[in-house]
């Protein structure tokens, strides 16, 4: 039998850091997954694990749910890659737009990277505007122009901004504290050449921080009052929070929307889409160019229509379950943490929750990266010994999905207790 550690020294020969993605790396070295069912990954070694990373968010129905699977394997015996216009995509295009009454029009791209870079570049051809606003801490893929004081995996390796991203570029994107209105205000004051404000509308990407009250319909006022497109990436809490993603959660309608993630329950899609106006400007019939092989491939878009078709049937029961266990579990471990005289703050919400070690309120980039972030890596590593997986790192998120059981929460609390109890000494 493989063990990780081997895996990981012959990995380490081929791929750089021996991962492809940053966050996938922890100390000593990551366990290697062979298989997945539901709520479980299986590792190199044969352990089962209850999976609480979950895609980053992506598996909000969990790991091979069926009626995706089966999407996929009838999609699979009709070809995989066509590169011409498919009656299925209408059929996709017009789910998103039915769950998700901003987007009049849509685009249909592979990663949430992709989404965001042309959702940027549609609001620059449409304002004809150069500089973009975003938020300290929100991650919104790995391109020059959002890779600015973000979150997940830049601001866990403390790269404020990347070697090799040119700074012509990120010179041109501004950022402005989340849940500060003042700070964008007087931002938006100083600049006039504002082409785009791009938020997640719940961060989560420093842990989990939520908006406060009135900070979303503030800055969809003032952005308004201003004409500067607002852009939700909502490529974690699109379908994730709701149908309708957080815009509907919080009944604010922004101009463009990307997602991507919980949209395929773990295939390669996410889209960009908004206003007619705004997505009429992208190529050929406008000048602003996004173009990609592999977008709209049959294969994504047979398992995002499965996937919506399901969140859709299922939705009465689907968002209750998920807030009901994410309210018993986040209080459960509140308890545990107070009980343990432990200092902590845990914010959670729909189906997503973080604990961070700090005695003070966490809803900011700052207030997040005072947390102790040596205590969640001892408190990650004991959950793993228990074979339980979290994302390795403070700065993201605990995402449950529909395939977790009481058992599976039950065990994981006891994991929890275990590992609170390793912080503390
Ligand atoms: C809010 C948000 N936007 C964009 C992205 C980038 O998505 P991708 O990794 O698919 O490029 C992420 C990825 O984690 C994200 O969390
Ligand atoms: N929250 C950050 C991500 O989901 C990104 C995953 C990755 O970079 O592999």
């Amino acid at each position: 039998m493989m063990t990780n550690s081997k895996l990981f020294s012959d990995a380490k020969k081929v791929i750089p850091s021996g991962v492809n993605s940053p966050v996938r790396y922890f100390e000593p070295y990551p366990f290697f997954t062979k298989k997945s069912n539901g709520a479980y990954l299986w590792d190199a070694e044969n352990k089962k694990i209850i999976d609480f990373c979950n895609g980053y968010g992506a598996l909000l129905l969990g790991h091979r749910r069926k009626e995706i699977i089966s999407a996929v394997s009838n999609q699979l015996s009709k070809g995989t890659l066509y590169c011409t216009p498919t009656e299925s995509e209408i059929e996709l295009s017009k789910l998103i737009i039915g769950n998700f009454p901003s987007i009049d029009k849509v685009r249909l791209v592979n990663t949430g990277g992709e989404a965001t870079m042309t959702a940027i570049r549609l609001a620059r051809g449409f304002t004809k505007k150069k500089k973009i606003i975003k938020f300290e801490g929100c991650y919104h893929g790995a391109h020059d122009s959002v890779l600015v004081k973000a979150g997940s995996g830049s601001a866990h390796n403390g790269i404020s901004v990347s070697d090799g991203g040119l700074d012509e570029v990120s010179k041109n994107t501004l950022v402005v504290q989340y849940n500060n209105i003042e700070d964008l205000q007087k931002t938006i004051q100083k600049n006039k050449d504002i082409a785009g404000v791009i938020v997640e509308p719940i961060l989560a990407n420093m842990g989990l921080i939520l908006p406060e009250k009135n900070f979303l319909s503030d800055l969809r006022k003032i952005t308004k009052e201003n004409n500067i497109p607002l852009i939700f990436d909502e490529v974690v809490t699109g379908f994730r929070v709701a149908p309708g993603g957080a815009q509907e959660h919080f009944g604010i309608k922004p101009d463009i929307t990307t997602m991507a993630k919980a949209l395929s329950n773990g295939f390669t899609i996410a889209a960009v889409g908004g206003r007619k106006e705004i997505m009429d400007l992208l190529s050929p019939g406008g000048k602003v160019y996004q173009a990609s092989t592999f977008a709209g491939n049959p294969i994504s878009v047979s398992a995002a229509i499965a996937s919506i078709k399901t969140i859709n049937k299922i939705k009465n029961k689907l968002y209750s379950k998920l807030e009901r266990f994410n309210l018993l579990f986040s209080t459960a471990l509140d308890d545990m943490a107070t009980d343990m005289n432990i200092p902590h703050q845990i914010n959670f919400t729909a189906s997503m929750f973080q604990i961070f070690f700090t005695n003070k309120p966490v809803t900011n980039y700052e207030t997040s990266k005072k947390a102790d972030s040596k205590k969640f890596e001892k408190m990650f590593r004991t959950l793993l010994k228990r074979g339980i997986f979290i994302a390795p790192s403070q700065f993201e998120v605990v995402f449950l999905s529909d395939a977790h059981t009481e058992n599976d929460l039950n065990k994981t609390l006891d994991a929890y207790d275990a590992a609170l109890k390793s912080v503390k000494k």
